[in-house]
Formats: C-alpha cells, structure tokens, sequence
C-alpha cells in the first residue's frame, strides 16, 4: 500500500505539536552523550568486558545507526543507553549536558525490541486505544487520543489496517505498528533493535525512510542495524560503528569513505561501504582497528568531512535549558527528601512519574483487553468447554449413579478424586501453555512504562477469575446429577466451593510455572510438578500411613484439601445411611467411610482455608518470579 508518508509526517508533526502541547508542555529535544563507557558481563574472574571506554554523541533531529559485526556490543551499546541494562556498566551518560535521570528518561524514551510481541487476536485500532489510554492517562480525553492515533496511524502507512487483526498484518505493518504503539505518548528518544530483521528490502526501506521522518520531527533515533544496503545506509544521518566493544567510526555517512581513506583504506568502487567498514572491523584488512579506534578517540570526536575535514568534538556538556521534566522531578526528589519518613507516598509520586494513567485504570483497559482476547482465542476457549462438556458426561456414564450406592462407594471416592484430577489440568495447561508468549508482551509494554506489574497481574488474575468458575460449573453440574450425589444444595454448594478453589489454584500454578520457564519446559514442569502432591493428597495412601518425615509434603499438599474438602462435602456433616445394592455393604455409614480415609475429624472449612492460603502464596509467588525476571532483563 501506497502512503505519501512525507506529507501526512509533517501533517502528524504539525497536529502532534497543537494537539500534545496541553499534555507535554514542551515538546524538547534529548541529545544523548556518553563517555568512557565500559561494560563487563559477570561478575569476578568470570567477567567478560564488552564495552571498552566508549563514547560517542547522538543528537535530537537525527536517525542513528550502530553498525557492527556481529558481538561487537552493538545491542549492549544500545541497552546501556536506552536504561535497560544497569549492572557492570561504569562510564557516564548525559542528557542535555546533565548526567540522566534514569526514571525520567525512560519515561521519555521508548525501546522497540528486534521481535515484535504483540498480543495477536486484537486488531490494530483496539491495539492503538489500548496503548493511548495506558499511555496518556486519564488527562487526555478520548476525543484527543483518537485525533492523536489518527495521526500516528497516518504517518506510519496503518490507516487502511485500522480494523485488521495483529494476526493478519504483514511483518512490515507489525514493526510499524510495534513503532507506532510507542509513539503514542510522543517519546523523545526512540531505540530500536534491528527495526529491519526479517523484513524485504523494501519494507526495509520504508521502515528506516519513516525512522528519518520520525527524527526530523526532532526526535532522537537510535538504531542497531545488521548490514544496510547502501541505499538503506544513505537513509541515516549519523553513522556509528562499533568493532570489538570500542568505536571505530562516528560521523555521517557520508563521511564514512574519506575517514577510512585518512587510514590508507580504500572502499573500492561500487561497494557498499557498510560491507567494507564491516570487513575491517571484522579483521579482514589487518590490524588496523586499533589505529580507527584511536584516531576517532574511541568515539569522543565526531568525523567531519566538509568542508574540510575536521574531527569535532561531541559537545558534552551544553546547558539548552531543555528537559525541564528533569526540574520537576528534581523538585518532587526534594519534596520526597522532606517526606522521607512517609514511604507510601514516595511510592505514589514514584509511580505517577513513571506511568501516565492511574492504577485502577490500568487494571481497567488490561482487564478489558485480556477479556477481549481470552474471547477471541475462540478455538482454545471452545475446547476448554467441549472438554469440560464431554468430560463430565463421559464421567457420568461410568460412574452412573454411584453416588448413593454404599456397595461401590470407593468408586465414589475415585470420581471425586478424578473430578479434582481433571479441574487441576484443565485449568492449569491452558495457561502454562499460552503465559509464556503473553510474558513476551508483558516484558515489552512493562519495560516502556505501559504499566506496572501490580496492575498487571491483578488484571491478569481477575481476568480469569470468570473462567475459572464457569467451566468448574458445568463440569459439576452434570457430573453431579448423572451420578446421583446426594441431592442437597449445601453439599453441591461445598463440593462446587472446593472446586473453584482447586481451579483457582491450578490456574496459579500454570501462571507461576508459564512465568518462570519457556514453554518447552513449562508443558513438563508443570504436570511433574503436580504429581508429588497427587501422591500425598491421601488417596493413595491414607494420611496416617504416611511416614512421619514425610508428612510435612501431604501438609503442603493443595491436592489433599481438594480431595479432604471433597469428600467431606458429600460424605461429613452426619449424611444418613447409604443405599445398600447389595447383600452387605462395609460402609453404609459416611462416618465410618470417612474414618477409613483419616478424615474421621478433618474439618471442611480448613480444606478451603488450606486452598485459599495455598492460592494466594502461589499468586504471590508468581508476582515475585515476573518481577525477578522483569529484573533481570533490566539488569
Ligand atoms: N550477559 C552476558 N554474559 C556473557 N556475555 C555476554 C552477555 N551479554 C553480552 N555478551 C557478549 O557480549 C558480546 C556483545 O554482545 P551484543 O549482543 O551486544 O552484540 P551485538 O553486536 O549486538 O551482536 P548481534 O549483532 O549478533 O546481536 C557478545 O560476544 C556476547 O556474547
């Protein structure tokens, strides 16, 4: 599809400055400067330098490019910068001449990651809205973020796919849309990972063209890029090439050549010279590294060639005035010092820095949009259902009308183990298996200050909440009536009870275990997990039999609250005598049945006590691993 992308650019620049002004005061450039930046990977003796004393200046207005054969540093270079990796970094990174505010900065700057993670099953206006609203806040109102998504929308080509799905977009339009997404809030400083991997030549092209127009709106552009054609390479302003984690180039493009020339290297006629200052710094010319290096001091000047060939200086230290977010953060610092005892409120004026709309309504557009796509895995949701449906009724045929029957009562005691059996695994695989894909965009939109954690995960959690006690609903439904349990409400009531919970916990355990692993080792850990505590939930081997050094697992079992509770529901609280089908019947009485399974004086209410204190430590334990992994992509 064809898009005069120059003109609605300037448009979208032109409405972006009269429209975004209310909401950010100036719209100021970031020049981005660093100094002597070393980077070591490990810790100790094991560590690995990456980073060798770089520095380098790049400017607002501009599209950057660091270039670099592969395991140069380009992508550590990037993420040092860009506020993502913190630990083993040493040297110094200013903003505007002023050492930067990590917070505030990347609150102005956004990361476009090589891969672009996005929730597929929701269509590009809805991803668009989604973003402006948890991006701009409530400030904003919706008629100006739709003028605002409208413009975006233009300038990026993505009008025409406004109602698509992500599912259906072309790789170009995805790594449009991934920019785009994060243009919302009108960063200042854009990083972008490889933004043309896996694209043709020409959405290549058109990608980096929309980069240049988003830098001459005066933004700051920073992109690591895998060997550009020299048409692509044209299309930067400032070239910065990276060998063997030092700088060997800095400069524009054009000035590439001559620079190289002053070093005796000739770039030969019609040959990109991208390839050729990749085929030195890859080696391929002697060792004449060490001579760029020091002739562009490692980054600290910037090659000139005209009109007559100069090394400049990065100006590292100018006071524009700009970044006035900078003052206002500094004051709240001071306002913070003077309230240092009172931690709850730091955390609230934290937390307003750094995320544009509320808590409560980030839980709300997270809420909406995880419903909407839960709704949309159409083919997954229905076999959850059909799986449910023909489950129950498949349990109700063989265990047809067992539920009164004292002659085949242990095949009773076996349905409602298999009942708990079936919620656990039907509750917990469908998240194992699709948590490790949606932890991708969580990473994304958390790490570009879409949302916290918190709001997250309680979105995530109440998100599924529904599910978790429809489908546990229709399973007991049938199931119960097909199997003649005895007809009281208030035992169907506390069977259904224990059996939300188990589904609630299940659901936990696929969260915590889809956060933690890769999907190849989620789908195993989770269900060996789940068998030691199947072992000691007391069916197996009765409770009393258990070795004492090993009674402690049967205590943490959750599965022996689901079964205890169970059984306890249909056969506690002084049930009369059972039918008997036959001659003699061992347990016509519940009691003593109860007693068989050293349930005699186990309580129901502790079942459920155990599966909700059991369901919240997992939660807790899964809030705890995102976060720990949030960390460690950051560090
Ligand atoms: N945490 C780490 N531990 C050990 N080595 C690391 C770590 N991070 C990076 N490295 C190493 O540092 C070097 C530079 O990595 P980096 O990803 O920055 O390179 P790159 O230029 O972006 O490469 P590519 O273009 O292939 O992505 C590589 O040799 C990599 O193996």
């Amino acid at each position: 599809m064809e898009v005069d992308k120059s003109s609605s650019a300037a448009a979208w620049s032109q409405a972006e400055v009269s429209k975004t002004q209310k909401y950010n005061k100036v719209i100021s450039s970031l020049d981005l400067t660093f100094r002597d930046l070393c980077f070591t990977a490990g810790k100790g003796t094991k560590g690995k330098r990456i980073l060798h004393k770089m520095s380098g200046a790049f400017k607002s207005g501009q599209l950057t490019a660091i270039l670099g054969p592969s395991g140069a540093g380009k992508t550590s270079l990037m993420n040092i910068l860009a506020g993502l990796k913190t630990t083993g970094v040493e040297g110094l990174v200013q903003v505007n001449g002023t050492e930067r505010n990590l917070k505030t900065f990347r609150k102005r700057s956004a990361y476009i990651t090589q891969k672009d993670h996005l929730l597929s099953n929701l269509t590009v206006n809805e991803y668009m809205m989604a973003a402006a609203h948890l991006k701009l806040g409530n400030d904003v109102p919706n008629k100006e973020k739709k003028i605002i998504i409208d413009n975006v929308m233009a300038t990026l080509g993505l009008t025409e796919t406004g109602r698509t799905r992500i599912s259906c977009l072309s790789g170009g339009e995805c790594k449009r849309l991934s920019i785009g997404l994060e243009l919302v809030n009108n960063p200042t400083i854009l990083f972008l990972d490889e933004p043309t991997s896996g694209l043709d030549s020409s959405s290549s092209l058109q990608c980096v063209s929309l980069l240049r127009e988003i830098a001459r709106s005066g933004r700051t552009v920073v992109t690591t890029i895998h060997q550009p054609s020299s048409r692509l390479l044209e299309l930067f302003d400032h070239l910065y090439i990276v060998a063997g984690g030092s700088c060997m180039y800095q400069g524009p493009v054009q000035s590439l050549v001559p620079y190289l020339q002053t070093m005796n290297l000739n770039c030969p006629s019609y040959h990109n010279p991208a390839d050729f200052a990749m085929d030195i710094a890859s080696g391929e010319y002697g060792d004449v590294l060490s001579g760029l290096v020091n002739g562009i001091e490692n980054g600290r000047l910037i090659y000139q060639e005209s009109p007559t060939p100069t090394l400049a200086s990065p100006s590292l230290s100018h006071d524009t005035g700009f970044y006035d977010e900078d003052e206002d953060v500094n004051m709240l610092d001071g306002k913070k010092n003077s309230k240092a005892k009172n931690k709850a409120n730091h955390k609230t004026i934290d937390e307003r820095l750094i995320y544009a709309a509320p808590f409560h309504t980030q839980v709300a557009v997270l809420l909406r949009r995880t419903w909407r796509t839960i709704w949309r895995e159409k083919m997954l949701t229905m076999l959850r259902f059909a799986a449910h449906i023909i489950v129950s009724i498949l349990m109700g045929l063989l265990y047809w009308r067992v539920g009164d029957d004292a002659s085949v009562i242990y095949n009773n005691a076996g349905l409602l183990f298999f009942n708990q059996l079936f919620i656990l695994f039907a509750a917990m695989m469908p998240t194992v298996v699709t948590f490790p894909l949606e932890r991708k965009v969580l990473v994304r939109e958390h790490l570009n200050h879409w949302y916290s954690l918190k709001a997250y995960y309680l979105a995530k959690t109440l998100a599924d909440i529904p599910f978790q006690i429809i489908f546990p609903v229709l399973y007991l439904v049938t199931v119960y009536l097909m199997t003649n349990q005895p007809m009281s409400i208030e035992r169907f009531g506390m069977l259904l009870c224990i059996t939300i919970c188990m589904s609630l916990v299940a659901q936990g355990i696929g969260l915590l275990v889809g956060a933690a692993f890769n999907i190849q080792v989620a789908v195993f850990v989770a269900p060996a997990c789940a068998i030691p505590f199947l072992l000691f939930s007391g069916f197996f081997v009765n409770l009393n039999a258990i070795p004492p050094y090993m009674s402690w697992i049967a205590d943490i079992s959750f599965f022996r609250y689901a079964f205890e509770g169970s059984m306890l529901a249909i056969y506690g609280n002084d049930r009369p005598p059972l039918t008997c089908s036959q001659p003699y019947c061992h347990y016509r009485y519940a009691d003593k049945f109860l007693e068989q399974f050293d349930l005699g004086q186990s309580s129901y209410y502790l079942s459920v006590v155990g599966l909700l204190v059991f369901f919240v430590l997992i939660r807790v334990a899964g809030y705890v691993v995102l976060r720990f992994k949030l960390r460690h992509v950051r560090s």
